[in-house]
């Protein structure tokens, strides 16, 4: 007889990406790199490949609730990564299950725009994440231009700028933050992660590639997995592994070529990297 399996549960509440880099199929595919099991409430479906975004159809908020209903009243989930939330009326769906619990820890990666530059939350909804959803999270992860927004001030143009507005951010909302620093240049892609232990900088080899669709989907996610796996563990222990994974992901997504974005714009990171025989 075989043994029983206690695999810890990760929920991504987040927009489908049809080209597979981003969203859901990136959370999901990092979910499995951790062997953690993935559920998934979709919040849009996008029209996407490498080149960009073509269309967005937004989930009817109902229908969000009701996948929500439907995973929560079933199965134990550790942890709970969101990302893409569309509009106001999605983002007050997904804030009532948060505030509901069940779901473990929360991060929330605070998507705006796609690395394309496509829109991915309607402006009028920026309000209603910052006062209705930021405040109820475990962990916001915005990238520099979205801290930015949340904060209603200028981008930070530097590493001291983004340490700042980090503080800030968590000074505002009690909710730790982890600015992201793929934006800034240089030869470090540094985080700064500020939390109730303090700040801890995450400095990582800047890769040189353009293949970085997904990054920022894949690191919250990542998180999210790193959580249900350590229960009781503070961000400053799991942002580390987390960091690695997409290093590592990103470093192997040089050589997978997946549609003509991977030479001209915005190519996916390789997440299934550790099954791939090496050469
Ligand atoms: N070229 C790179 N080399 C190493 N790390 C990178 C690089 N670009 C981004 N990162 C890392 O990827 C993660 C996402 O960073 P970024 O600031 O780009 O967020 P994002 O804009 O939300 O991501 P994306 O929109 O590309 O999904 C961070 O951990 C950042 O340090
Ligand atoms: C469905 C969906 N969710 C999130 C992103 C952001 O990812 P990126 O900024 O790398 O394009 C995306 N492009 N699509």
């Amino acid at each position: 007889m075989s043994a029983r399996v206690d695999v810890p549960v990760a929920l991504t509440i987040a927009g489908s990406d049809s080209g597979g880099g981003a969203g859901v199929q990136a959370d999901l595919k990092t979910f499995a790199a951790h062997g953690v099991f993935g559920a998934s409430v979709l919040t849009a479906l996008t029209a996407q490949n490498t080149r960009g975004v073509h269309g967005v159809h937004v989930v009817p908020a109902a229908f969000v609730t009701e996948q929500l209903d439907a995973v929560l009243s079933d199965i134990a989930v550790h942890a709970t990564k969101i990302g893409m939330l569309a509009d106001a009326r999605v983002v007050a769906a997904v804030a009532d299950a948060v505030a509901g619990g069940a779901g473990g820890p929360v991060v929330l990666d605070p998507v705006m725009v796609a690395t394309s530059g496509d829109r991915l939350l309607d402006p009028a909804a920026v309000a209603a994440v910052r006062e209705d959803l930021l405040p109820i999270v475990d962990l916001v992860t915005p990238n520099v231009p979205e801290a930015a927004v949340l904060l209603d001030a200028a981008p930070a143009t530097d590493l001291d700028g983004v340490r700042a507005q980090a503080r800030e951010l968590f000074s505002r909302t009690g909710t730790a933050v982890l600015v992201k620093g793929g934006h800034l240049t240089g030869p470090e892609s540094v985080d700064v992660l500020v939390g109730p232990s303090g700040e801890t900088l995450l400095r990582r080899p800047r890769v040189g590639t353009t293949a970085t669709h997904g990054t920022g989907c894949t690191l919250s996610a990542a998180l999210a997995a790193q959580a249900a796996l350590r229960p009781g563990a503070g961000w400053e222990e799991l942002a580390g592994p987390a960091r690695d994974y997409l290093q590592s992901a990103l470093l192997a997504g040089r050589d997978l070529h997946v549609g003509s974005g991977h030479d001209g714009s915005h190519g996916p990171l390789d997440h299934a990297f550790a099954l791939r025989e090496p050469g």
